[in-house]
């Protein structure tokens, strides 16, 4: 039960092969521009690439766009949302469970999801995009700075349910400029330099 990313490649990053299993966190820091949301991004069948990425032995190229984005998700630091209330974001069968995440988040939940999308703070919305990512349970969830928004109280209540969510059979690709953060949920750490992933321990580069 892996993925595994194998030479995959564009303009802006690349080549890069690794394998993340199921229930592992991979974190990748790396500075601004280095390619850290193009990477994901091509992860998650999202941006043009070369190279193959496998979910448990299917390949990314095998398997239908949307389907592959609900196994391999990605969650963007700036999300996107289409409809007017939060609540419209989510399906009826999904209301319940997303209203104990986005409590589990320090918010309250009624009052969130009947609020216009364009009512809510950066914070609020970067934590109900994690949220509408889970309830669909991904396999893989790609997470591009999920506490940039956040107040250090709030980034460990987030910090808290992706431990929960990872033990619950879910592999997370972490990308964060937050050291400790790293530290505390990854499994292994990289850094992405020259385009290059750089196996990254103890705040050394790992040859
Ligand atoms: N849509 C695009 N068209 C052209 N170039 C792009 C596009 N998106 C990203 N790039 C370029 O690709 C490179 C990598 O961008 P990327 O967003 O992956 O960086 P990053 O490491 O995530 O940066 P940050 O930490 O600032 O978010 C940058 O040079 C950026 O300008």
């Amino acid at each position: 039960m892996a993925l595994k990313i194998e030479k995959l490649e564009n303009a802006h990053v690349g080549p890069c092969t690794f394998v993340i299993e199921r229930k592992e966190c991979l974190a990748i820091s790396g500075a601004s521009g280095s390619g850290k949301s193009q990477l994901l991004r091509m992860i998650a069948d999202l941006e043009p690439h070369s190279g193959e990425v496998w979910y448990d032995g299917t390949p990314q190229s095998g398997m239908d766009a949307a389907l592959w984005r609900q196994n391999v998700l990605y969650v963007s630091a700036e999300s996107g949302w289409w409809r007017q209330n939060v609540q419209e974001h989510f399906s009826f069968r999904h209301y319940s469970e997303a209203s104990l995440l986005l409590t589990e988040l320090g918010l309250d939940a009624a009052t969130l999801m009947a609020k216009p999308v364009h009512h809510l703070s950066t914070g609020e919305r970067q934590r109900a995009a994690l949220v509408r990512a889970l309830v669909h349970k991904p396999a893989f969830l790609l997470l591009d700075e999920p506490t940039s928004a956040l107040d250090e109280q709030t980034s460990a209540l987030l910090e808290q349910l992706l431990l929960k969510v990872m033990q619950q059979d879910t592999g997370l690709i972490l990308v964060s400029h937050n050291v400790e953060q790293a530290n505390r949920l990854a499994h292994r750490r990289f850094l992405l330099k020259n385009k290059q992933l750089v196996r990254f321990e103890d705040g050394m580069e790992k040859l």
